[in-house]
């Protein structure tokens, strides 16, 4: 019996969410892997149902890690900063293809003299987020010793990895100013702000250019979001979700030994694709 409170119809997910951008995505598949789908709707998810799988994020301190767990958790925004001393964390229930699925949000702290409490919560981690500031290069630049640390306390192999790009609001690429923000959920954020644009466009295009590439070496997907906004927010983690479900349904599957012959999960693959199913057959259980 589940004896956690339902889940909010806002956080019920029945296709696989997209990725951002193609050349940094752990998989470019359009839906759920039939096996996945399949399990669900045949209720072979195993203990999938009743776990709650930890989430850790990750960056250097102030590039707005509260406030992206925040935006989307409890849809609020501080213009304050207030650091994060050691780290924090917040539930979130999805059902995904009609199955519960509980993620464990872990908000860990940047600053310098806070790190090695938190670095002593990242162990367990299925998904780790790795943010930086769109308009700090530096921020970037460290996010790969981030990943080394946030690794020595996990298994490689098995975690996804998230590169974010956070204050996506202060580059060119939003709304004019003036512009009613409203999220996705329909309420107004913040309205007729007066927005400084930290970067011109060619500044945040390379940016970009060098988020998407530090990505790809990482094999991480990458996304880019603005916690004041709200943009992507919502999308980014109905896509960690996603992923981490599907990921937790295969390995029950392949637990209890119903994986099918022919099928190959292929991890760390070049082509940052992580899952790739090598036969063309159908399914055998679903139409
Ligand atoms: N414009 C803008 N400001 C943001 C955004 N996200 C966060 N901020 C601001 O950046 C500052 C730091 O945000 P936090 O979320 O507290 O940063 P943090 O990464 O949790 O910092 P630590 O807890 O010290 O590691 C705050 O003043 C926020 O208001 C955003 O999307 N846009
Ligand atoms: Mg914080």
């Amino acid at each position: 019996m589940n004896i956690l409170a339902p889940v909010r119809r806002d956080r019920v997910l029945t296709k696989l969410p997209q990725c951002l951008r193609k050349e940094a995505a752990l998989h470019v598949h359009k839906d759920f892997q039939p096996r996945v789908t399949c399990a669900c709707q045949e209720h072979r998810t195993g203990t999938v149902g009743f776990k709650i799988s930890k989430v850790i994020v990750v960056g250097d301190l102030s590039v707005g890690k509260t406030c992206l767990i925040n935006r989307f958790c409890k849809d609020t925004f501080d213009k304050n900063y207030k650091a994060t001393i050691g780290v924090d964390f917040e539930m979130e229930r999805f059902e995904v293809l009609g199955v519960p699925f509980s993620l464990q949000l872990w908000d860990t702290a940047g600053q310098e003299r806070f790190k090695c409490i938190a670095s002593t919560y990242y162990r367990g981690a299925q998904a780790i987020i790795i943010v930086f500031n769109l308009n700090d290069v530096a921020s970037l630049e460290h996010t790969k010793q981030w990943l080394a640390d946030a690794l020595k306390e996990n298994d490689p192999s098995s975690v996804l990895l998230f590169l974010v790009g956070s204050k996506k609001d202060l580059s060119v690429s939003v709304p004019v100013v003036g512009e009613d923000f409203t999220s996705r959920q329909g309420k107004p954020h913040a309205q007729h702000l007066t927005l400084t644009f930290l970067q011109t466009p060619a500044q945040y295009i390379l940016m970009e250019k060098d988020a998407l590439k530090v990505a790809q070496e990482m094999k991480a997907e990458y996304w880019a979001v603005s916690s004041l906004t709200g943009e992507n927010v919502q999308e980014f983690f109905f896509r960690v979700a996603a992923l981490t479900f599907e990921v937790n349904v295969l390995a029950e599957l392949e637990k209890s030994g119903s994986r099918r012959i022919g099928d190959v999960v292929r991890i760390n693959s070049d082509d940052s694709n992580l899952y790739l199913t090598a036969s063309k057959k159908k399914p055998t259980c679903c139409p």
